[in-house]
């Protein structure tokens, strides 16, 4: 079992896009609490196991953000299982899961995944065109999925997900104060969505326990590198 309690920042690597080993070095060595890999399309076997092996190299945790059964990729340190909670195809909430349950199940190694709940708030993102996902929300909905996933499904892991473009920060800290320390916080939230330098990434990561920075790698690695934040030591 992984402990993710004290991690505030991950990059999120996309099997589907390329990435010099310059580059990875730098994003594995930069301080990073994790590697997340994953992606919404485009994701196959081939191009995943290229590149957990290459991360391998680094000692530094990574994790498989599943998207698709192809992309099931034994080897990573833990497996993220997504169930995005405001769908409005109810097809994308569980059918995947049990198809993969069916063939795999006996040897799944549940102690070694996590299922994380995700608001998907980018109209115009790939997840969310695929999950014909709810984005017209207000706090009050967003904070109520919160709710969902931490005291009726008891996930360990909420995640705000904006993908592909900056959110909206207020509405991410009021979620976070509300969810997180008046409800005893026994749930981890995760903000992750177009931050394109240093200062969105602290920004948001004082409105979220962890961030995660992805298309940013491929656009400027240097103002990717600059995202990287660490827990204050006390
Ligand atoms: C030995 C061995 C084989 C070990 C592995 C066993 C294992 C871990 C089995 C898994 C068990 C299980 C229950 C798996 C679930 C399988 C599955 C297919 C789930 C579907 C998940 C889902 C809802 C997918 C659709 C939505 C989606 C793509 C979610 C991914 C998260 C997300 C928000 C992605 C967006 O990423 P982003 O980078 O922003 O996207 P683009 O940049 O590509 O646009
Ligand atoms: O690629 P970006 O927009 O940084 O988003 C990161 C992560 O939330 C994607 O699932
Ligand atoms: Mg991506």
């Amino acid at each position: 079992m992984i402990d993710t309690s004290t991690w505030r920042h991950a990059f999120k690597l996309d099997p589907d896009k390329d990435i010099t080993d310059e580059h990875l070095e730098a994003l594995c060595e930069s301080g990073t609490d994790a590697i997340i890999v994953g992606g919404t399309l485009g994701v196959t076997f081939d191009h995943t196991i290229d590149l957990l092996s290459r991360i391998r190299r680094y000692a530094l945790p990574c994790i498989l953000e599943i998207s698709n059964r192809e992309a099931i990729v034994p080897g990573f340190d833990h497996y993220f299982i997504p169930v995005v909670l405001n769908a409005k195809n109810p097809k994308w909430l569980f059918e995947p899961h049990i198809e993969v349950i069916k063939e795999l199940g006996t040897i799944i190694p549940w102690h070694d995944i996590s299922t994380v709940g995700y608001c998907v708030l980018n109209r115009d993102s790939s997840v969310a065109k695929l999950t014909e996902s709810d984005t017209e929300l207000t706090v009050e909905d967003v904070l109520a999925y919160g709710r969902l996933a931490t005291h009726v499904l008891n996930l360990p892991y909420f995640y705000i997900e904006y993908s592909g473009v900056y959110g909206d920060i207020e509405l991410v800290k009021e979620v976070y104060g509300r969810l997180g320390k008046s409800e005893n916080g026994k749930i981890q939230m995760i903000y992750g969505g177009g931050i394109s330098d240093k200062r969105q990434a602290e920004a948001m990561n004082g409105a979220a326990d962890m961030i995660v920075v992805g298309n940013l790698i491929y656009e400027n690695i240097e103002a990717a590198l600059q995202t990287v934040v660490k827990e204050e030591v006390e």
